[in-house]
């Protein structure tokens, strides 16, 4: 069994980068950092005020600053939990794979990232202040054969547990998908921690950590552990193959952001920066990358195959697993994201709003298959979603997939 990481000092001690190019950064590392108001934290909004802003930009730029600072640290140290936990699960056996009732995955990292970011936000917000909405159960904890010998502690159960809100269309809800696209997670390749805040039914920001995220977009389409090799071969200087990075948005700010992942020791030391990002600018279907679910269990491989046809789409889909995808076209990496999945499967909001948030952010457009957005605001699942799900790097190739799916969907067998 693979030891929960939740309190490793190393982790915890660890600085994390500021949002902006400032040189000042504080520590997240005690509980101090957590609980008392942190001074810097106008540092976030520096980064997405626009210049020349008046009072009234000021005003706007703040709102939600606070929370997104804590989220942004919190999902950095849930990517470095993440990597550590992945390199021992791919070196070592099955064993630390655990099956929920519905038979999908669950690691060690799933209940660790979620107890750790649970205790982040309630210490810094106040517990009783704090709901959130989470993928992991602390039932399937309790069944015997799970991880919960190798977290042990009533803390970090008390943690899991607290995510028990199932959202709605008022308050504030913190939305966790602890670790997004577990199938990778355990085969070593791309998965996502996603974080977001849903204020009154609408995703207000969005934090996504993709520690696998390659440096070369065309590397999103090998296996992480083979091009992690590859790279290491292949380039000059150890940082060159350095990879992985956490995005985030704020609700109206019209940008997104990316850092790049700290590494190890280079926790302390890494550059303060964050780097705009912004969909790509191709709105010639033949020139468009879309991307899709690796599992033809998720989505319908051949529904989207021939929309990919019907809309002039040229290039072979590129399949990741996790919210990458989001990611993917929120860096301008790849054009547009499909999926459709089984009839009667509901889709969970922890699996969307981090991304869609981000890339409407970044100048993208996401909506259902009829056009419409999604709606947060029904509780834990994306309630009369029609279809399926879009996401486009913009309006003309968006407008194009949504007239396919409506020309094409009566002679589909969906
Ligand atoms: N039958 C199904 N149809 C559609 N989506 C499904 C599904 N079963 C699981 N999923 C969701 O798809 C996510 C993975 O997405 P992808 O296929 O893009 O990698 C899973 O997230 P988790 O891995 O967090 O459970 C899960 O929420
Ligand atoms: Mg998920």
């Amino acid at each position: 069994m693979v030891k929960g990481k939740v309190h490793d000092p190393k982790v915890n001690s660890a600085r994390l980068p500021s949002p902006t190019t400032s040189p000042t950064r504080v520590a997240i590392g005690g509980d101090r950092s957590l609980k008392s108001p942190n001074p810097e934290l106008g540092l976030l909004h520096n980064a997405d005020s626009p210049s020349g802003s008046g009072e009234f930009d000021n005003m706007e730029a703040e709102k939600y600053s606070e929370e997104l600072d804590v989220a942004v640290r919190a999902v950095h140290l849930a990517c470095s939990l993440c990597q550590r936990v992945q390199e021992g699960l791919v070196s070592t056996s099955s064993d630390h794979v655990k099956s929920k009732d519905d038979d999908s995955p669950v690691t060690v990292a799933d209940w660790s990232v979620q107890a750790m970011i649970s205790w982040i936000l309630s210490e810094h917000f106040g517990s009783h202040y704090v709901s959130i909405v989470a993928e992991e159960d602390v039932e399937s904890l309790s069944n015997p054969d799970s991880a919960a010998d190798s977290l042990g502690n009533s803390q970090v159960l008390d943690a899991i547990s607290r995510c028990n809100s199932s959202g709605g269309p008022t308050g504030r809800h913190w939305v966790l998908d602890p670790v997004d696209g577990t199938l990778g997670f355990v085969r070593g390749d791309q998965y996502a921690i996603a974080l977001a805040l849903i204020e009154d039914g609408k995703v207000v920001i969005g934090v996504l950590g993709c520690p696998n995220y390659p440096m070369r977009k065309e590397w999103l389409n090998y296996h992480h552990q083979h091009y992690r090799a590859m790279t290491e071969s292949l380039l000059p200087s150890p940082l060159s193959w350095e990879e992985g990075c956490v995005m985030y948005a704020r609700k109206g700010s019209g940008k997104a952001w990316m850092q790049p992942l700290i590494h190890g020791d280079e926790k302390l030391e890494w550059p303060n920066f964050a780097k705009s990002i912004q969909v790509s600018s191709v709105d010639d279907p033949a020139q468009a990358t879309f991307c899709e679910s690796m599992e033809r269990a998720n989505t319908n491989h051949s529904f989207t195959a021939g929309l990919a046809h019907s809309v002039g789409l040229r290039k072979e889909p590129l399949r990741v697993y996790s919210m990458v995808k989001y990611a993917a076209i929120a860096r301008g990496d790849a054009e547009i994201f499909m999926k459709f999945a089984r009839a009667g499967y509901k889709e969970k909001i922890w699996d969307h709003a981090a991304g869609v948030l981000i890339v409407q952010e970044a100048g993208g457009v996401v909506t259902d298959a009829g056009g419409r957005h999604l709606d947060f605001s029904k509780g834990m699942y994306l309630e009369g979603l029609d279809r399926g799900i879009i996401a486009c790097c913009g309006v003309p190739l968006h407008d194009k997939i949504v007239g396919a799916i409506f020309a094409s969907w009566d002679s589909s067998n969906l």
